[in-house]
């Protein structure tokens, strides 16, 4: 990347900078390959922030589907994780896990489950065998006591698994029908929407040398740091994420050493290296000192996060931009790669850490406002759907987290809170899935790539050219709501 103009002298955010195109000879945005450049090599540069309140298993396994990944939460006990992880191992990675109710189950319940999943259908399932599909318009005007069964259509629409995902959209245009469902012999495996059609066109799934759908998992640089990275690992988690606010401290490069050992035991007896990410840092000296320490991937922002108070609180931080930038080249220069972890809230800022050198962007408060994230979804006194999200750092993260020390230590922990405790995200009625979300951010992070003359990640990093803004060229590239006159 380099600066249209001179590099100024103070740092930047997202917003600060723009991008300037190129004479190019990429001729279509689908000619751009968008495969990570952080050696983990997922289709899709996009990871799903270690947050209890936005990271669970249905998060990951429809990211993965869409080729990115998330990671699991530290705060999650190892256990509940090894079982997230192997429910992820064990999704279909083309066809869509349905949500699952029995033909006795109530219109109320099933209505309940609708908002799990962005699909808008619940199966009717009875000994493995679908038997109906329930939606809101079969529900409408239902006592809510009523059983499924006396409601479902029972008209299906049944494939074969390796249906290509154009003869299922097809299928689907022909019968005018919402979903395909997926069967071997008479057992469900999955379903597919006409939009899941044509995603599964447009996208690849991350897969691991199995062929299962991937998925990471973070680990604290407190407690028992080995015995959790070991069963992590015993788990098939495709990455270890080591987390904490201040990555460039002795107890992370401590906790880096330790993990490093485990992981090269299990590579030696699996064959198989599996990728450590660590941070948060923002500085050159950090990445290096991290990568010394063993670290393949760094996590880098100090303070961008949505759901962050530590710049006000501390005023500790860097601007994101130029966070990722310097970070990035530190990490090229050794053969590292970093992730721009925090502060992204458009397709453009995903665009502009890509062309900063960051291998992957990591998102997690926008993806919180989806059906997807692991809270429960609640409606406003206006009727608007949102769901509640909450800092790692925030004293209701560090009360859970503390939960086995005495109410003295809790009581001081909860001191140091660095993060909001309780934010209404509103699903965008417009993208209420984080699928919708993916296909807005890599609609734009194609575009962006052809604007600069890129066909893969790798190209764009070195092809970007980045200008400087005042905050009126940020706001004359705002779209109107509504007429100015
Ligand atoms: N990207 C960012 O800007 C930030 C991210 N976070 C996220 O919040 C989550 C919780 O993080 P974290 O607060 O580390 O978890 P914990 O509260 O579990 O703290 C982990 C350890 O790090 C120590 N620690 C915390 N902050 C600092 C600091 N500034 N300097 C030195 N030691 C420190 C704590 O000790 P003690 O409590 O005794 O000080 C504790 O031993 C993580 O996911 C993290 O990424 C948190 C803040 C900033
Ligand atoms: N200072 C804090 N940072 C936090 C907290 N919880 C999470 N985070 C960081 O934010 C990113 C995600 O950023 P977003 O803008 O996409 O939401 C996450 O990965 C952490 O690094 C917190 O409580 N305090």
């Amino acid at each position: 990347m380099r600066f249209l103009t001179e590099k100024p002298g103070h740092d930047l955010t997202y917003n600060d900078v723009f991008m300037a195109p190129n004479r190019s000879s990429v001729a279509s945005r689908m000619d751009v390959d968008l495969t990570s450049t952080d050696g983990i090599g997922t289709p899709l540069p996009l990871v799903v922030a270690n947050m209890t309140a936005i990271s669970g298993r249905r998060m990951a396994e429809t990211i993965a589907r869409r080729g990115g990944i998330a990671i699991l939460p530290q705060d999650i006990p190892t256990d509940f994780v090894q079982k997230s992880v192997e429910r992820v191992k064990s999704a279909h990675t083309v066809f869509d896990t349905p949500v699952r109710v029995t033909p006795t189950t109530t219109v109320g319940e099933a209505m309940a489950l609708l908002g799990k999943r962005a699909h808008g259908v619940v199966i009717v399932v009875q000994d493995g065998t679908a038997v109906g599909i329930v939606s809101p318009s079969e529900a409408t005007g239902v006592d809510r006591f009523a059983q499924v069964h006396e409601v479902m259509t029972t008209d299906l629409t049944l494939v074969d698994a390796q249906t290509s995902p154009k003869d299922v959209f097809d299928t689907l245009s022909a019968h005018h029908q919402k979903v395909a469902l997926a069967v071997d012999g008479d057992q469900l495996l999955g379903i597919m929407t006409s939009k899941a059609a044509l995603r599964a066109a447009l996208y690849r799934p991350a897969v691991d040398p199995q062929g299962c759908l991937m998925v990471g998992t973070a680990v604290g640089i407190n407690g028992d740091v080995e015995g959790r990275a070991r069963a992590l690992l015993e788990a098939r988690s495709d990455v270890l994420v080591l987390d904490t606010a201040h990555g460039h401290q002795d107890k992370m490069l401590e906790a880096l050493a330790t993990v490093a050992r485990v992981r090269d035991e299990f590579a030696a007896r699996t064959g198989r290296r599996i990728p450590m990410v660590a941070g948060n840092v923002v500085t050159p000296q950090a990445v290096l000192d991290l990568a010394d320490a063993g670290a393949d991937v760094l996590k880098v922002g100090v303070g961008p996060g949505a759901m962050c108070t530590t710049r006000m609180q501390t005023g500790v931080g860097r601007p994101q931009f130029s966070a990722v930038l310097d970070c990035a080249e530190a990490a090229r220069s050794i053969g590292r790669a970093v992730w721009a972890d925090g502060g992204v809230r458009h397709p453009r800022d995903v665009a502009l850490a890509l062309a900063a050198g960051a291998g992957s962007v990591m998102v997690g408060s926008w993806f919180a406002g989806t059906h997807e994230s692991t809270g429960d979804l609640l409606t406003d006194a206006t009727g608007r759907q949102y769901k509640e999200s909450f800092g790692m750092a925030s004293a209701r993260a560090v009360k859970s987290r503390t939960r086995q020390q005495s109410a003295f230590d809790r009581a001081r922990a909860a001191l140091f809170e660095e993060g909001i405790s309780s934010s209404k995200l509103y699903l965008d009625p417009r993208r209420p899935g984080v699928e919708d979300l993916l296909d807005w951010i890599t609609s734009g992070v194609r575009s962006a790539c052809t604007y600069a003359g890129a066909r893969t990640l790798t190209e764009f990093a070195d092809k970007a050219v980045v200008g400087v803004q005042s905050p009126s060229g940020y706001d004359e590239g705002r779209p109107l709501a509504q007429s100015w006159q």
